[in-house]
């Protein structure tokens, strides 16, 4: 597969499953029954933050599961998206967009998923050859409103939105047929994975899924 097919693709998967969520892990230790609590709750997706030193290891172990869609989040330097894509990311989000990110992005031939919340951001990342942003912080920018004003000029551009959505909101935002998929921490809840409850994050990760499911039966 060439590079632009792989990047492609991972966005198709991201798309299928409509939500990616966003992992804070303070111990790598803890990745492999992450990722069995996620596989288990019907999401086998995560979005594992460079926010604590044991990502990019995280990403690794989940990598190396081999049923696990990896991206690395909070990506904010070109040394992060090496790190990342060393460890096995299949996929790096960043909270902005940053060129020097999206062009070390594109060198390592791995998706970028840069944040982006204006007209001016969105039509910066168009210029860097993105189409698909992580609208983020969404519930502070506008919310879903705001994906939809954007959507007019911006015909062909997907949003991700990111940033205090939960499930009361879900709805707002996958009602848009621009919004790709939605992500959130609210399904893996850093204490919970702290605490190695991970039975707890599984069926958060399964009420998720179903919620999902149900308020878009068409693409599920
Ligand atoms: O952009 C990045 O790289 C981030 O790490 C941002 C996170 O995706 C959000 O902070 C998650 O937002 P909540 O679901 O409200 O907790």
């Amino acid at each position: 597969m060439t590079a632009t097919t792989t990047r492609t693709t991972v966005l198709d998967r991201l798309a299928a499953h409509r939500l990616v969520p966003v992992v804070v892990i303070d111990d790598a230790k803890d990745a492999d029954a992450l990722g069995a609590a996620l596989v288990g709750g019907g999401l086998p997706v995560a979005e594992v933050t460079f926010r604590t030193a044991a990502a990019a290891d995280a990403i690794r172990v989940l990598r190396d599961r081999g049923d696990v869609l990896v991206g690395a989040g909070t990506v904010l330097t070109p040394a992060q998206v090496d790190a990342a894509v060393d460890a096995g990311a299949d996929y790096v989000v960043s909270p902005g967009t940053s060129r020097a990110v999206i062009e070390r992005c594109a060198e390592r031939g791995v998706l970028a998923l840069p944040g982006a919340v204006t007209a001016t951001e969105v039509q910066a990342a168009l210029e860097l050859g993105v189409s698909t942003v992580k609208f983020f912080p969404a519930g502070t920018s506008g919310g879903a409103p705001a994906i939809a004003a954007l959507a007019a000029p911006f015909g062909g551009v997907r949003f991700v939105p990111t940033g205090g959505v939960g499930p009361k909101n879900l709805g707002d935002y996958l009602g848009l047929a621009c919004v790709a998929a939605v992500g959130g921490s609210w399904m893996v809840p850093r204490d919970l994975v702290r605490a190695g409850d991970l039975a707890g994050v599984q069926q958060l990760v399964a009420d998720a899924v179903a919620l999902a499911r149900s308020l878009r039966p068409d693409a599920a």
